[in-house]
């Protein structure tokens, strides 16, 4: 029996403003990056990706101290809030993480701190959104809103459910043999992307459990689906497509209605792609990818041009256009744009 899954309505989310002017900071997406690796392209990326499908809310970006000062001013030269945070680490022990960098992970749990807003939408740094999502925001309080994952990958073959090929993903295929193992798995979720509300009581609560909690191999994901497994509740797949699904349960993919892609897949960060890791060699692959960089290259995206050109079609829109000029100006000086060449002054 399929898991029952939210019913997400997508009216436009209500930008919540007190009056007038843009939508108030106690909605924002929030990443987190850690090194002074390449991920910041994938931060950047996804930047651009939610002004593309103009979100009304900002992109906040939870830096590890690791992160240089070029990579937080290329953020925020891209509209981001950089926020520093202290690293997180699971208690003392010898597991084998699925991925031995997996263990700085469990900095994420830094994100429940930001209570100056009211609720987030969390978004791994190798995801981008091709479709608005802003309705997530008004999904109701007291849950945590996440995609489910799939169990077929190698990357859980030290699982029972890997070994009898039982998956979450189509729960009638390879029945849990209840008798043999007892309770199947809760409904277990991608820690890639979720929906959930800063609270104090809940970070402090968080760090307190860790501290008693033996790490596992998919260490913070394994860590928040143990403690939000009462109030999980989870959201089509649309809203984090995990690459494995197309060559795993291709039958779950409705690829033309996904909103938001996690390039997840061994191989698939778009900013090291090399196509020749399994499955990497996939048109759909190699378009999802593609569609990536096509958002990375834009520079019509970057926040500066974006800023700029949106002054200009307000005052456009405005029919102001004899004092275009000046107010062009202002705006390009504003936002330190490159210098564009301005509409003849008009006759
Ligand atoms: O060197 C790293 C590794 C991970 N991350 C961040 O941690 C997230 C989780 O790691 P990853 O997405 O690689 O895990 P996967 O979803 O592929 O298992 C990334 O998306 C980044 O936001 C990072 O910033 N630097
Ligand atoms: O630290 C654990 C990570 O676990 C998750 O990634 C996994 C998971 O999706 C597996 O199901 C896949 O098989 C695997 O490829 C993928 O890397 C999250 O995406 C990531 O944000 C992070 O929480
Ligand atoms: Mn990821």
């Amino acid at each position: 029996m399929a898991p029952a899954i939210a019913r997400v309505t997508e009216k436009m989310a209500k930008p919540v403003t007190n009056g007038p002017g843009p939508a108030t900071l106690d909605r924002a997406y929030v990443t987190f990056l850690a090194g002074n690796g390449d991920y910041v392209k994938g931060v950047i990326g996804l930047a651009k990706g939610l002004r593309k499908v103009k979100s009304e809310y900002p992109l906040v970006v939870a830096v590890l101290p690791d992160v240089p000062a070029e990579h937080r001013r290329m953020l925020e030269e891209q509209g981001c809030v950089v926020r520093e945070i202290e690293p997180v680490y699971p208690p003392e022990n010898q597991t084998q993480f699925a991925m031995a960098y997996y263990v700085i992970n469990y900095s994420k749990l830094r994100i429940w701190e930001f209570v100056e807003y009211k609720k987030m939408i969390y978004l791994d740094g190798d995801i981008q959104v091709y479709d608005n999502i802003d309705h997530l925001f008004d999904l109701a309080d007291g849950y945590f809103y996440a995609v489910m994952d799939c169990f077929c990958e190698k990357t859980w073959s030290h699982t029972p459910q890997y070994k009898i090929g039982y998956c979450q993903q189509c729960p009638d295929r390879i029945k849990w043999p209840s008798d043999e193992l007892g309770q199947p798995p809760s409904l277990y979720f991608n820690a890639g992307m979720f929906v959930f509300e800063p609270s104090l009581h809940t970070y402090q609560d968080l760090l307190k459990k860790l501290q008693i909690t033996p790490p596992t191999p998919f260490a913070e994901q394994d860590f928040l689906n143990m403690y939000f497994k009462n109030i999980y509740r989870p959201i089509p797949l649309a809203y984090n497509l995990i690459l494995a699904m197309l060559w795993r349960h291709p039958e779950n993919v409705e690829l033309d209605k996904v909103k938001v892609v996690h390039y997840c897949a061994a191989g698939s960060k778009p900013w090291r792609y090399t196509g020749k890791e399994e499955n990497m060699e996939r048109e759909d692959i190699k378009l999802l990818v593609k569609k990536w960089w096509d958002i990375y290259n834009d520079e019509s995206l970057d926040y500066k041009r974006a800023v700029v050109m949106n002054q200009v079609n307000v005052i456009g829109a405005a029919g102001a256009v004899n004092q275009l000029q000046p107010l062009i100006a202002a705006a390009m000086s504003q936002a330190g744009a490159v210098k564009y060449v301005t509409a003849p002054s008009a006759a």
